[in-house]
């Protein structure tokens, strides 16, 4: 072998080793590669590598069940800005809470179609695995994403959607429903996400979201299914928290006129559903952008302007519902002192508001099968105020997820969505433990 090639064809051989992180593993390859006068210098050169970046699947470390080691490999690749190591076939990942340049259109292209060990770990690997065993073995797949708050795993599950978004076959129809499934994102994010102590983009419910492929692998549908959206956060945030973002989104970023219709003030400040974690502006959110945002996806997804202006009025009531004060302290007996809150909640909710007061302040009772009415003390009132206000929140959260299913329910009658494959993607939130858990 001409010596003067070595080096060159050792630094290729190595950025190959080092990229597909074959390291030791499949060493007799590039030593056969190189040939006998390299072996030395190249087995050097590698082991420097996987000295710096470590190793691409934990099954490849030599202490694979030292947990010292795991946090080792991990540090070193991180150092590198290596988010991604496998654990056999599943997935570690790192967050980098920076841009990094791994999800441009090249980098989707060199993972499609190709083998799961042949390019470095990515999650655009696994996406593309569980995409061609769909496809090859004619069975449904599903991608379970789990972490701690704050790990990354709404991006993550964002990042496959965008690859199938990319990568698979597309037709006038699929990129419709290309377009609703990322579309969907903002509008759950803007009702069902917050800013915590953890994270400035908390999902705080729990989210399990079907893709339905057709016989060519073209996206033709989706459903979403909810669970455990945190209700409680509606009424009290906890201190440097916030209140779901929709309402901040309302009140940056909603036109004037959209405002004094819903009887709304450009002041956070004023709503005491909003001001309970003390945290008004977080620097990471600009509510008034995602109000944009928000708005246009609202009408990708197919919400007509009716749609738009009852979920509003029913958003704007829950912060009108959070300024109703209650008078009779020492007395027993509450009323409301807040008459203007309750004229603008009959409005927007469509109620009476005679009624809606006698609810606040009182409790049915049916004994006998007669109905009593027996009036609410004051904390009591405020209770059942606050009752009201999440259950209002909580059933405007499963209308949107039914809305937006509807709009990503495949229509066409000749497909028979039961013969239709399917990844399932579980993003379930992390794990948190409170002083007061709620
Ligand atoms: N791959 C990534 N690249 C760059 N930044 C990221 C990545 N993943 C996550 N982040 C950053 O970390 C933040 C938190 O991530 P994410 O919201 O996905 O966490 P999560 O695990 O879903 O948390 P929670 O359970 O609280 O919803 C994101 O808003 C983003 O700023």
């Amino acid at each position: 072998m001409d010596l003067s090639n070595i080096g060159n064809l050792m630094r290729k051989t190595q950025a190959s080793i080092v990229e597909k992180g074959y390291l030791f593993k499949n060493s007799d390859l590039v030593i056969d590669a190189v040939g006998s006068d390299g072996i030395r210098v190249m087995m050097e050169s590698a082991l420097t590598a996987r000295d710096r970046v470590g190793v691409q699947d934990f099954v490849l470390l030599e202490n694979h069940t030292s947990e010292v080691a795991f946090i080792e490999n991990l540090r070193k690749r991180f150092k590198e800005n290596l988010i991604y190591t496998y654990i056999g076939s599943v997935l570690v990942s790192v967050n980098p809470y920076k841009e990094l340049e791994i999800y441009t259109k090249q980098h989707m292209e060199r993972y499609r179609g190709v083998n799961f060990y042949e390019v470095s770990p990515h999650i655009y690997a696994v996406a593309d695995n569980a995409y061609r065993s769909m496809r090859t073995e004619r069975r449904d797949q599903c991608i379970l994403i789990s972490g701690e708050s704050g790990a990354g795993k709404t991006e993550a599950s964002k990042k496959v959607l965008q690859y199938y978004a990319v990568t698979c076959p597309a037709s006038e129809h699929v990129q419709t429903v290309k377009d609703r499934l990322l579309q969907s994102n903002p509008v759950l994010e803007a009702f069902g996400n917050a800013k915590t102590l953890r994270n400035d983009n908390s999902s705080r419910f729990g989210k399990y979201m079907d893709i339905q492929f057709d016989f060519r692998g073209a996206p033709v549908g989706g459903h979403i299914i909810n669970y455990l959206l945190e209700k409680s956060r509606v009424v009290h945030q906890s201190h440097g928290e916030r209140n779901f973002h929709i309402f901040y989104q309302l009140i940056e970023g909603g036109e004037e006129d959209l405002l004094r219709r819903l009887g709304l003030e450009r002041n956070a400040q004023q709503y005491q559903f909003l001001v309970k974690g003390n945290c008004p502006k977080v620097s990471s959110i600009n509510d008034r952008n995602d109000w944009k945002i928000v708005r246009k996806a609202l009408s990708v997804i197919g919400f007509t302007d009716d749609d738009v202006e009852e979920l509003l009025n029913i958003i704007a009531s829950v912060l009108h519902l959070g300024n109703v004060q209650y008078g009779g302290e020492d007395s027993g007996t509450s009323y409301i002192t807040t008459e203007t809150q309750i004229k603008y909640l009959a409005r927007l909710l469509g109620v009476d508001g005679t009624v809606l007061k006698e609810a606040l302040t009182h409790k049915k009772i049916i004994a006998k099968g007669e109905e009593l009415m027996s009036p609410l003390n004051q904390e009591q009132a405020a209770s059942a105020r606050d009752a009201l206000s999440k259950a209002i929140y909580g059933r405007t959260f499963t209308w949107l997820v039914n809305k937006i299913n509807d709009s990503l329910a495949f229509k066409d009658d000749s497909f028979n969505s039961k013969n239709a494959s399917v990844i399932g993607l579980l993003d379930i939130y992390g794990f948190e433990v409170f002083q007061n858990n709620r």
